[in-house]
């Protein structure tokens, strides 16, 4: 197979791939050629309300399946996206952007989270509670909330579905799935994957086009009993108001502006390595990306001229051309953005002690930058910048440095480098994180809870805590035993 075999130009509702009614259509492009690569159906309420009552007719009898069999299909859908990893990941990087082994990887961690949850369905344990009088028993039970409507970005198109359809699966919810408009070929695969290994009709239904649309039909049908989003705070809102009228459950992944704090007597190397991973994989656009460095006065310096050594030898180029290590940018506003938070910066002082401008490569490629003599007046001090740009910031001490890392309405994740164990302790009590890195600047992985605090978000991804967002809790009284 190649990865045009996986790229499908239809939605999937009911266990049809069908056109939008309208027979409209939009383009998806190739970011780092500009290249259109194919259509979706430009879709909308219509198309949204069938696929939710295709998910409404197929709940019943799918979260009556034994849980084995639901952990057999998960088993099978694992190893579909393992066996068909290499054409995915290109997919994902033809329409999306980010280096292959990247993608690679987000294939791969897409496929853990559908093991780690078919392995954590079966530990969705309800409890026998004592009562506080005799001759009666409490219960507590777990059963699955019913049909989900799922809204994923562009950055993690894979692995951003993945964290979700796969607890979805597991505990016997169906779906309705709306990828972002970029990049919608990578959230389709997730359908032509689960028709593949055999989930019923209606269990997944993928929809694309219209995102207020789509969301509007979610927002209104009573049946759609929860919510889960990846994306910008600001729609983050607008979901949750939305969901409102019907109190619906909603998970939130929304907005970072992470903080990412050496101190003095941190490893020099390991902290610029994980400050290179943390800020420049994804070409800086992921939530958890290091959104401003802030180094402690005594190693500054040397922390700065290692950084910029590693972000001037960094490769920029086409995703799938070997060795590169920077992809473009999603689009041209995306690389606006930069251009402005770089602008900005310059005006109130700052020094671009690399990059700075767009890459040579044209289009949307954007040169890696370091900006250093960063201040708390400058728009990434509050801003989510989503980009290759690194802002340095000079702090004294550590009471200074938690101030400053909490100095923002996100709070998804943060990084410290440190030896200091005691430190370490602190910081996790002060730092107004879901999400906090000692010494390590990539935390993501299926067995911990995915999440933030603040405006960055509500409920978690991933762990066991992950299951439970996919779960109704009940609790029965039985009286008079
Ligand atoms: N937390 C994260 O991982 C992400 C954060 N962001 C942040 O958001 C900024 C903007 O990126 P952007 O792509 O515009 O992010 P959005 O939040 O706009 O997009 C994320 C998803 O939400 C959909 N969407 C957009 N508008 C609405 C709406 N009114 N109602 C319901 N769904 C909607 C999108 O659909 P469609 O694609 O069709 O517009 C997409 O599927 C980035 O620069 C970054 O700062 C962005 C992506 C991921
Ligand atoms: O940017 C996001 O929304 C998720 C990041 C996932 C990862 O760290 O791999």
């Amino acid at each position: 197979m190649a990865f045009q075999d996986w790229m499908k130009q239809a939605n999937l509702i009911g266990g049809d791939w069908v056109a939008a009614d309208s027979g409209e259509t939009i383009d998806v492009t190739n970011p780092a050629t500009g290249d259109v690569i194919g259509t979706v159906p430009k879709g909308g309420k219509a198309e949204a309300e069938r696929a939710i009552k295709a998910a409404v007719a197929a709940f019943p009898g799918y979260r009556d399946t034994s849980l084995m069999d639901r952990c057999a299909l998960l088993w099978k859908l694992h190893d579909a996206l393992m066996d068909n990893q290499k054409d995915l990941a290109e997919l994902l990087t033809v329409e999306m952007g980010k280096p292959l082994a990247e993608s690679m990887g987000e294939i791969a961690i897409g496929a853990q989270y559908v093991r780690w949850f078919a392995e954590e369905a079966r530990r969705a344990k309800g409890e026998i509670v004592p009562a506080g009088v005799n001759g009666r028993r409490i219960l507590v039970t777990k059963h699955a909330i019913g049909v989900v409507g799922m809204i994923t970005p562009w950055n993690f198109p894979s692995s951003m579905l993945a964290r979700k359809i796969a607890p979805a699966l597991a505990v016997g919810c169906t779906v309705v799935a709306k990828p972002a408009t970029a990049t919608p070929y990578s959230g389709l695969a997730w359908g032509a994957l689960a028709e593949e290994v055999g989930f019923p009709k209606g269990v997944v239904n993928v929809v694309t086009g219209s995102a207020k649309d789509i969301s509007k039909a979610m927002m209104d049908s009573f049946d759609l009993r929860k919510i889960t989003f990846t994306g910008s705070t600001e729609v983050g809102k607008e979901l949750i108001r939305g969901s409102a009228d019907t109190v619906k459950k909603v998970s939130m992944e929304l907005g970072g502006n992470a903080p990412f704090v050496v101190f003095d007597d941190a490893d020099l190397e390991k902290a610029v390595e994980g400050a290179m991973v943390s800020k420049f994989r994804n070409a800086g656009q992921t939530c958890v990306c290091a959104n401003r460095m802030i180094v402690q006065s005594g190693i500054h310096d040397a922390f700065v001229k290692r950084l910029v050594e590693r972000t001037e030898a960094l490769k920029v180029g086409d995703g799938l051309e070997k060795g590169v290590e920077q992809g473009p940018m999603i689009d041209m506003d995306a690389v606006e953005k930069v251009e402005d938070f770089v602008a900005d910066a310059r005006d109130k002082g700052g020094a671009v002690v690399t990059g700075g401008a767009r890459h040579d490569k044209g289009g949307t490629f954007f040169q890696p930058t370091v900006v250093t003599g960063a201040t708390q007046a400058m728009k990434f001090a509050t801003e989510e910048i989503f980009g290759p740009l690194a802002p340095v910031f000079k702090f004294e001490t550590e009471e200074e440095a938690i101030e400053m890392a909490n100095a923002t309405v996100y709070g998804l994740a943060c990084y410290a480098y440190t030896s200091d164990l005691g430190r370490a302790f602190r910081l996790n009590e002060g730092l107004q994180y879901g999400m906090i890195g000692i010494n390590s600047g990539l935390i993501t992985t299926v067995e911990a809870p995915f999440g933030g605090v603040k405006e960055s978000g509500l409920g978690k991804e991933g762990g066991s805590q992950g299951l439970d967002d996919y779960l109704e809790v009940k609790y029965v009284c039985i009286d008079g035993i």
